[in-house]
């Protein structure tokens, strides 16, 4: 049964297409396309897509733009399931206040970042880094417990920010370097060291409070441009969301052939 897999940012659609939904299934194909461009997938990127029999999405831009994807969805027959955070699912339990007010993507990537642990038998406390849009600093503990998560502007938003809200800094993108001297790396430095400093401080509160060193894992769009400026040791993952997508697909597959199991044999 194959599974269509969408994760829906601010920014980009990004999908993947899995011969099963179970972790480690073989992706068959993935692209990415920027919102703008999303009302081309059926006669673009999917045209010869094998249909899927399972679709399963993490959503957090508008409903316009989750209509729009729905729209494309419709040449084929499996109707697309969107992830809502809730209390508990496939090892995460979610200390939200209100739990399905925090982010599909974040609660599917702590998810994916969960399984991966459990696959490898390592259960120690973990931070989960998205860098996209937006940037997200997520802290679980070893027992797969949700403590808490920062919400901080990525990197186009931090820049576009300073532009707008002052009249001297409108210069070409810069790089970063220890100690600027120019305001392109100033800028392009400040927004790397917030984001790089507030990972370090969510990583150092919660080895303080759980009396052990996290295993730090990092995806999105824009982790590559963070890589390099790190404080902490972390794990690129790009397919973190899609990880976390398996799991509950895989989960809600197993459930589904448990009930008709359950009543064929009523
Ligand atoms: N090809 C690229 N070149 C430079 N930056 C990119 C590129 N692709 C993505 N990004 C960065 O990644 C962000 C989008 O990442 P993504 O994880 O798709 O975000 P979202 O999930 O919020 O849509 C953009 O805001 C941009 O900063
Ligand atoms: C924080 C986010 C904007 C991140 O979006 P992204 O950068 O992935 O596009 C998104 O997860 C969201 O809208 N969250 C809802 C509020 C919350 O998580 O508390
Ligand atoms: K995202």
């Amino acid at each position: 049964m194959s599974l269509l897999a969408l994760d829906v940012g601010n920014t980009r659609l990004k999908w993947a297409l899995y011969e099963q939904p179970v972790m480690g299934a073989r992706m068959l194909a993935h692209g990415v396309q920027f919102l703008e461009n999303i009302d081309k997938l059926t006669e673009g990127d999917w045209i010869n897509l094998r249909p899927p029999r399972m679709v399963l999405g993490s959503v957090v831009a508008s409903d316009a733009i989750k209509r729009r994807v729905e729209a494309q969805l419709e040449i084929w027959d499996a109707a697309p399931e969107w992830v809502v955070p809730s209390a508990a699912e496939a090892g995460v339990i979610n200390g939200y206040d209100h739990p399905a007010r925090l982010g599909a993507d974040r609660w599917v990537a702590m998810i994916g970042a969960r399984q991966r642990l459990l696959a490898r038998q390592q259960l120690r406390p973990c931070v989960v880094v998205m860098v996209g849009t937006a940037v997200t600093i997520e802290a679980l503990d070893a027992e797969g417990r949700f403590l808490g998560g920062c919400i901080l502007p990525g990197h186009g938003i931090m820049l576009r920010a300073l532009e707008s809200g002052t009249a001297g800094l409108h210069v070409p993108t810069g790089v970063v370097k220890p100690f600027p001297t120019n305001t392109s790396d100033a800028l392009t430095s400040g927004g790397t060291f917030a984001i790089a400093g507030a990972v370090q401080r969510m990583v150092d509160q919660l080895a303080q409070h759980c009396g052990q060193t996290p295993v730090c894992y990092m995806t999105g769009g824009a982790a590559w441009k963070m890589a390099p400026s790190m404080s902490v040791s972390f794990e690129l993952v790009d397919t973190l969301i899609f990880d976390g997508l398996l799991a509950i697909a895989h989960q809600r597959a197993s459930d589904r052939a448990n009930q008709r199991l359950a009543s064929s044999t009523q």
